[in-house]
């Protein structure tokens, strides 16, 4: 995979105050890169200075390899902020003004409403459309000069869970199609259901970064539940592989080591002459790796 975005050392100050510090970034072609902090931790200046409309105070960075600002900025849509669409055109005639200023052909329009789920309402006034759907022609009109790179800054602020998920789908799609995708949220669910790669900035410092993937998984902590709690307790409490059984909200949260998995219990347990009900082992959430993150860092 070759690097889409290099940043190194990017750094802004508004005055006094540091925005962005000393940050270090390589996002790779096809990853669905997430920028995730709390607000005002220097997500959309971030997003400002690699789209060249805020100026750095040092640093550097280098899209493709190092392709010219002005050629690399013809391979991105971007939605930095709700785009102007004039209310009381259509979807088409706001995306036949777009298509001009970006001098792209006009065959393009309905590909793109077709791609964002807005085809069928493709001749409704810009006015009468939802925010979902107001998104999404944003995202049609990112996508016009079909950029292998899309950059969206917190894209399903405001939505209501149907918009949410109907624009996380629309992400998965897009992303599917081999475009790299990076986007801002301060949401840690959005960034697990939506990105491969993501890091993670604090009042301006980077204090993680990694594959999703990589810092989710399963723990060691596996939920039972059986007929006879107590009786289920008594015999795993005697098992060497579990070291701390946990009895509350009528089950067990058994901590175990690495030589034992889910599948070792339930037959351990079948063979004791008890049935489980319930067998689960608990995969980590973003949202308990970020705090640990905050704590250490
Ligand atoms: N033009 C500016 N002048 C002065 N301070 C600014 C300017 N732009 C941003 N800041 C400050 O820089 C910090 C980072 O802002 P930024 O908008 O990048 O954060 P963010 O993570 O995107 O947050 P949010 O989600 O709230 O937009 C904030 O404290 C903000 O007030």
């Amino acid at each position: 995979m070759s690097n889409t975005l290099e940043i190194s050392g990017l750094t802004k100050l508004f005055g006094k105050f540091v925005a962005v510090s000393d940050l270090n970034l390589t996002i790779e072609e096809g990853q669905v890169y997430g920028i995730l902090g709390p607000n005002g931790s220097g997500k959309t200046t971030t997003l400002g200075m690699i789209l060249d409309v805020v100026a750095p105070t040092s640093g550097h960075y280098k899209w493709f390899g190092g392709m010219s600002p002005i050629d690399a900025r013809k391979q991105i849509g971007a939605i930095l902020e709700t785009p102007c669409f004039y209310p009381y055109l259509t979807a088409v005639q706001n995306l036949r003004i777009t298509a001009h200023i970006k001098q792209c052909p006009d065959s393009r329009i309905e590909q793109v409403l077709e791609q964002v789920g807005l085809y069928e309402r493709k001749d409704d006034r810009f006015k009468n459309y939802s925010l979902g759907m107001k998104q999404r022609l944003s995202i049609a009109a990112a996508l016009l000069a079909d950029p292998p790179v899309l950059i969206l800054d917190e894209p399903t602020n405001g939505l209501d869970p149907q918009g949410i998920a109907e624009i996380r789908q629309l992400i998965h799609h897009i992303a599917a199609e081999g475009k790299t995708i990076i986007m801002a949220s301060h949401l840690l669910d959005e960034v697990q259901k939506v990105c491969t790669h993501f890091c993670v900035l604090r009042r301006g410092h980077k204090l993680h970064e990694g594959s999703v993937d990589e810092i989710l998984g399963e723990t060691n902590e596996i939920e039972v539940v059986a007929e006879d709690l107590e009786k289920l307790e008594a015999l795993l409490a005697g098992n060497t592989h579990i070291t701390k059984v946990t009895r509350a909200n009528g089950q067990l949260t058994l901590t175990v080591t690495d030589q034992i998995k889910s599948a070792d219990i339930n037959q351990y347990c079948f063979e004791q002459g008890i049935t489980l009900k319930k067998l689960l082992t608990k995969t980590r959430s973003l949202e308990q790796e970020f705090l640990k993150i905050l704590k250490e860092k």
